[in-house]
């Protein structure tokens, strides 16, 4: 590893400080962490350097890359003596929070392209306990894959059968040698996902029986849901913020104070890693999924709600549309009334849960752009915003006003038309904004709203043709009582 005052300049008086006090980076490495992105360095390397502050984790990360192209941050961290500065910036409970930290939990950083013998000398270690990764969706992908002696395999769930494989023949199949997955990519049984392709891969290469079985009985591959909003490297103040601190860090992250965990796991493994015992914001949970339905109907949905809506009344950010009180107003009751009620959650727990969303969405620090949160919105619609109008009819015998109007906002934003480069919608005003999706989605949805301009479709139809569509339904949502004629009273007023 690089000296400390080596290059960056990010290195002088405190890491001094850091370099008197403690070094988490050289207690012995526990983790390996598969994903040096934002997400991962501004959550779980946050995480256990607060486990070590207090005491009670007492191990060390080797991070590494999960794709050849993600070359340039294991660099610039080997140049940093593996450190970098996190920024924790929000409202909490009210309060305004404002905190700087250099995170010094990286004992090395590899590039398994490079190094790939390093990489899987790593598998060998008799301290390693568990394996951590975000990887994004796209990460978390089977790809049929050769495997040759010497030579880096390219996808994470190929590269971590190898050495989960390395492992097993080091150690002989010693069944207290197994670590334990800790994937944080953002999709349903993520562990159960990793598992599934670690086996497929192990008999696509022909693997021994034996290692399967070592895989499956003394592994521990473990869902879990993620939530904390992370947003990297402040560009636009980072000039002032190194003058002002007097070192420059070509890492820098920043992220809000909130931050939540849940993991499907027995808590008893609070003993090897003891999160909730530092404070940290963790539930080991039986089952993840009323996590995953709360945080996607509540943050998830007003979101989508927000983007659709704002963009149409010509905001950009979600902060633009908090600090408006006929907005702000509009999304509380939405979801106090609306969404809520659906939710079979303890109700001073998910009022709780609620506020602490509000909260975030109203933090002065985060520029949140509604473009990036539009893009695939119908999709998102369906997830996040369909299954609450469901409940709540299957509830009241009746359709949600809000909701109904956020619907007929979806239909409105895909009002669109094709050019040069892609497709446009217009605001309210007149303004135009970009719509990003599947090209299927929005050529059938330009189609329409073509034919509709012509006089050739009637907006009662046009609605009817979008509820019906199976590209976007996994049914006729036409057979819902009374939606297409209260999405078209909606909709009528719009255009
Ligand atoms: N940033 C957030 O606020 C936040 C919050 C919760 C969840 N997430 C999820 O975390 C993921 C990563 O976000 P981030 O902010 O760290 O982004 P990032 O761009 O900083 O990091 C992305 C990471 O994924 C890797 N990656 C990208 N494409 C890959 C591929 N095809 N195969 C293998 N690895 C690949 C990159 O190398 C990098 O390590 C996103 O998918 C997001 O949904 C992010
Ligand atoms: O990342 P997406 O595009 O699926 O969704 C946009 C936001 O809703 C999402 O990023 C949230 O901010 C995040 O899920 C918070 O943990």
């Amino acid at each position: 590893m690089n000296n400390i005052h080596s290059s960056s300049n990010l290195l002088n008086e405190q890491t001094e400080t850091i370099k008197r006090n403690y070094r988490g980076q050289d207690y012995p490495v526990k983790v390996l962490q598969i994903g040096e992105g934002n997400f991962l360095r501004g959550f779980f390397d946050w995480m256990i350097h607060e486990c070590n502050k207090q005491g009670n984790f007492q191990g060390s990360i080797v991070v590494t890359q999960p794709r050849p192209s993600g070359k340039g941050m294991i660099e610039k961290l080997a140049n940093q003596d593996c450190l970098y500065t996190l920024m924790i910036r929000g409202l909490q409970n009210g309060a305004k929070i404002e905190h700087k930290e250099i995170i010094p939990v990286f004992a090395g950083a590899l590039n398994p392209y490079e190094e790939w013998k390093e990489f899987l000398a790593l598998a060998c270690s008799p301290t390693l306990e568990f394996i951590v990764s975000n990887t994004t969706e796209a990460g978390l992908s089977y790809q049929t894959l050769p495997w040759k002696d010497g030579e880096p395999i390219e996808s994470f769930p190929g590269k971590l059968t190898a050495f989960l494989y390395r492992r097993y023949v080091h150690f002989n199949g010693d069944p207290k040698k197994g670590l334990i997955m800790l994937p944080c990519e953002l999709l349903e049984k993520n562990g159960d996902i990793l598992k599934r392709y670690v086996l497929q891969h192990s008999k696509d290469w022909g693997l021994p029986l034996t290692f399967m079985e070592w895989v499956e009985r003394d592994n521990l591959f473990l869902n879990s849901l993620v939530d904390r909003i992370v947003t990297g490297f402040p560009e636009k103040e980072a000039e002032c913020l190194f003058s002002k601190w007097g070192y420059r860090d070509l890492l820098l992250n920043t992220a809000e104070p909130y931050h939540f965990w849940a993991i499907e796991g027995n808590p008893e493994l609070e003993k090897k890693l003891p999160l909730r015992k530092s404070g940290l914001n963790v539930q080991w949970v039986k089952d993840l999924a009323p996590y995953q339905i709360r945080k996607v109907r509540i943050l998830n949905g007003s979101h989508t709600l927000m983007a659709l809506l704002g963009i149409l009344s010509g905001m950009d950010t979600v902060g633009e549309w908090v600090s408006q009180s006929e907005s702000n107003q509009f999304l509380r009751e939405t979801v106090d009334n609306e969404i809520i009620p659906t939710l079979a959650f303890d109700r001073k727990e998910i009022m709780e849960y609620a506020e602490s969303v509000f909260e975030r969405f109203m933090n002065p620090f985060v520029q949140h752009r509604l473009a990036d949160i539009s893009l695939n919105s119908i999709s998102k619609f369906k997830v996040r915003l369909l299954p609450t109008i469901e409940s709540y009819y299957e509830k009241n015998q009746k359709l949600p006003d809000n909701l109904i109007r956020a619907f007929a906002a979806l239909i409105r934003f895909y009002q669109i038309e094709k050019m040069e480069d892609g497709y446009i919608g217009f605001q309210f005003n007149g303004d135009s904004y970009v719509v990003k999706d599947h090209e299927q989605v929005l050529s059938f949805m330009c189609e329409r709203w073509s034919q509709f301009k012509k006089n050739e479709l009637s907006l009662q139809n046009l609605i009817k043709q979008f509820l019906g569509n199976d590209l976007f339904w996994d049914k006729d949502l036409n057979q819902i009582d009374g939606l297409s004629s209260s999405i078209y009273e909606e909709l009528k007023e719009m255009i």
